[in-house]
């Protein structure tokens, strides 16, 4: 059986409603696709507070999470099983810095879908993109 993951991604929108994309590095696994920044949640964690942790290691600022799951998608790749758990978010403290990603851009929700997009992605990407 391929190994199942569980990894949450933070939507994190600003004040001119853009979207946080961060485009994994060639470094990372599943490189140069794009993402919503996150990570796995790990044994006996809160999907919430994982989701802050992941952001303060990734980005070295400060979230608050809202406390509902805005997409959940399953998806398959060929060596794993991703569950995959968006969430909305704001920056409460500091200013993104890519640590580990290659870049970070601010989208507006209709130029969401010019990015290459991590397949497990597409749910909450289409969702992000009817919303308004
Ligand atoms: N963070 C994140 N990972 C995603 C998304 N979509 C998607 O398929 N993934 C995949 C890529 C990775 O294989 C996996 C998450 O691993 P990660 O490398 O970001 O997590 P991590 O920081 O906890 O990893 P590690 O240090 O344990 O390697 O999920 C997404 O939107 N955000």
């Amino acid at each position: 059986m391929k190994k199942q993951i569980k990894v949450v991604a933070a939507i994190i929108e600003n004040d001119q409603n853009e979207i946080l994309c961060a485009l994994r590095s060639p470094k990372m696994s599943m490189g140069n696709q794009w993402e919503f920044p996150g990570g796995k949640v790990e044994e006996n964690e809160e999907p919430y507070s994982a989701l802050v942790r992941e952001i303060s290691e990734e980005l070295g600022c400060r979230l608050e999470t809202s406390r509902e799951i805005f997409n959940e998608n399953t998806h398959e790749y060929d060596s794993f099983v991703i569950n995959l758990l968006s969430i909305k978010a704001k920056i409460v403290l500091g200013t993104p810095i890519a640590k580990e990603h290659s870049k970070l851009i601010w989208l507006k929700r209709e130029n969401l879908e010019s990015l290459k997009w991590a397949p497990a992605d597409l749910p909450a990407v289409i969702q992000l993109m009817d919303e308004k």
